[in-house]
């Protein structure tokens, strides 16, 4: 590539589409879909949703809405808020034992009374399209196939699809997340990056973060990354999905926020993730993705080679 690998700090940032890079990575599912349904397999996605948080509830319809559009299964199961912890256990047995059931998703934050790690560990690992049981979390640090946590394996294909290859960057992933943090750091890893993992005690994090070239910002701090934070023509990241009170729309009305400072790092950064618009539909994408590599290799079929991280 002969892109300047930095730009004036006057310029502004490329904004990263990540709605338009989902849509287009949907496609190519979709695409996977019809092909392994040719072979008798069809993909199914379980998501299991615990209580009745309305953000959660949005979130797992616009997962069945996503799902029904790749030609997959989708299989939605709603448990009381006050489910016991055996109730949900003997539904994982259930799913991990359907054949039509290729993928699992436990809504997390679990309600109060549940252990989210237990409820984890009974997830079969091949069926763990969250990338969250520890197998898959040690096969991914070892460079064995694993299921990758959706979000940071999102980030990775923006990241590779603006800057090419990545070895050699200096990566500052801002969280230590299990979820984001650390897995992003891990693939940045493996994509040869220096990587630094910061959190909200990092000495001098603003100092930490000028040194990148690659910033992501998983730290659920609303608008925390500041532009001064980031060294001209370095790429943004941001994973941070906040809601924050936005009188300016009418009485009690909220609004979407990264963890970034928009508005201050659009004018320093080479190119940029939105909230929303950017991470958020990747995460959605990768879940896909991740459900048909589940169900290609419980089926013996080698996943799509596209996919595959
Ligand atoms: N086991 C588990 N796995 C998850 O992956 C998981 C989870 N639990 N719990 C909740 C979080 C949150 N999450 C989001 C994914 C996409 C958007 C998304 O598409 N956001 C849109 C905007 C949505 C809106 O307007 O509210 C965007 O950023 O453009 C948001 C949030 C996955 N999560």
């Amino acid at each position: 590539m002969d892109q300047p690998t930095s730009v004036p700090a006057s310029s502004t940032a490329r904004i990263i589409d990540g709605k338009a890079f989902a849509a287009g990575l949907r496609a190519r599912i979709a695409g996977h879909v019809t092909a392994l349904k040719a072979q008798g397999v069809t993909p199914g996605l379980a998501v299991v949703l615990v209580g009745e948080d309305p953000a959660s509830e949005v979130y797992v319809r616009n997962k069945g809405i996503a799902t029904a559009e790749a030609g997959m299964q989708g299989f939605e199961h709603k448990l009381p808020a006050d489910a016991s912890q055996e109730t949900l256990l003997e539904l994982i047995a259930r799913l991990n034992a359907d054949p039509a059931v290729h993928g699992i998703l436990v809504q997390l934050p679990l309600p109060g009374g549940l252990d989210a790690d237990k409820v984890i560990d009974a997830i079969a690992p091949e069926k763990d399209v969250d990338g969250f049981h520890v197998q898959n979390v040690g096969r991914l640090a070892t460079g064995m196939d694993a299921m990758v946590s959706c979000t940071p394996l999102g980030c990775l294909m923006m990241l590779r699809d603006q800057l090419g290859d990545l070895s050699g960057l200096e990566a500052v992933v801002v969280g230590r997340s299990n979820i984001v943090g650390k897995p992003m750091a891990q693939l940045l890893l493996r994509e040869n990056c220096t990587v630094t993992i910061a959190h909200s005690r990092t000495r001098d994090l603003a100092g930490v973060c000028r040194r990148a070239d690659i910033v992501v910002a998983a730290v659920g701090r609303p608008r925390m990354v500041q532009g001064d934070w980031i060294k001209p023509g370095a790429t943004v990241i941001d994973v941070g999905i906040n809601r924050i009170p936005a009188p300016e729309r009418g009485e009690g009305r909220v609004r979407l926020v990264g963890d970034v400072d928009f508005d201050s790092a659009v004018q320093v950064a080479g190119a940029i993730t939105p909230v929303p618009g950017g991470v958020g539909p990747m995460t959605i994408a990768c879940l896909l993705a991740n459900t048909v590599i589940a169900a290609s290799r419980l089926n013996g079929i080698a996943p799509p080679a596209d996919l595959a991280y």
